[in-house]
């Protein structure tokens, strides 16, 4: 089975656990939205699947097999790409040689741009020149060029305007329908939903919504708002 699995994973920090019990499936070509309030333990729970910080319970898995014990680059090799929070591009490259890095050849960044038409025209422009858009743009396509099969996705539209933020969502959709599987955590709950086929709600380190259509929270306020409160 095609998938990336968590399996009852806990993530502690210091004391204690600051998340537990949480199972996601994501299977290729599907956006899963993970939402819930500040402080939830979301970045945590990302950075636990692409091996930044370990798992203290639970099993995570692809494809069927256990990366538990897998180093951060051995998953980024099993096709594990991770966008954290912050703008993370090289400013003095240029968006040509930020998306080299990841796809090797100029094969590699042609394909990328062939997703990403806004960029072509600045391809040979120095990043840091870019509006905060463009910027968040480079940032996907270079994961996009690493041919990831998941890609996990921590709050993008931070520093963005919702209006800037909604050209990044159809991109994201495209990534999913090429066949990757992607796990989207965003503060912007409802453009969140409005993209993802499935979504789950954490909140107080907690899973307070289990996996499920994402349409079940994007038409009920109340059920979101209840799963918020973590109730
Ligand atoms: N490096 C760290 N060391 C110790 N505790 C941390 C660390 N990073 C986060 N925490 C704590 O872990 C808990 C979960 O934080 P995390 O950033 O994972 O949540 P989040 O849902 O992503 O929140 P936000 O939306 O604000 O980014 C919080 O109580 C936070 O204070």
């Amino acid at each position: 089975m095609s998938e990336l699995r968590l399996s009852g994973v806990a993530v502690s920090r210091g004391a204690g656990p600051v998340i537990s019990d949480v199972d996601v499936t994501l299977q290729k070509g599907q956006v899963v939205a993970l939402v819930g309030p500040n402080g939830a333990g979301k970045t945590s729970l990302l950075e636990s699947v692409s091996g930044v910080i370990p798992h203290s319970r639970g099993d995570i898995s692809i494809d069927g097999d256990s990366i538990a014990k897998w180093s951060r680059v051995q998953r980024s090799r099993a096709g594990i790409a991770h966008i954290e929070q912050g703008r993370a591009i090289f400013p003095s490259l240029t968006v040509r040689e930020n998306i080299m890095l990841t796809a090797k050849s100029e094969a590699g960044v042609q394909e990328a741009l062939a997703s990403f038409p806004e960029l072509e025209k600045r391809i040979d422009s120095q990043t840091v020149l870019l509006s905060g858009g463009e910027q968040q743009m480079v940032v996907l396509a270079r994961a996009f060029a690493s041919k990831p099969k998941y890609l996990l996705i921590d709050e993008m539209s931070l520093g963005l305007a919702p209006v800037v933020f909604m050209r990044i969502l159809p991109v994201i959709q495209k990534i999913a329908e090429s066949g990757v599987g992607v796990l989207l955590v965003e503060q912007f709950t409802h453009l969140a939903l409005g993209i993802a086929d499935e979504a789950l709600v954490v909140s107080g380190g907690r899973v307070s919504h289990p996996q499920g259509p994402a349409s079940d929270l994007e038409k009920d306020p109340e059920l979101l708002r209840t799963a918020y409160l973590g109730s």
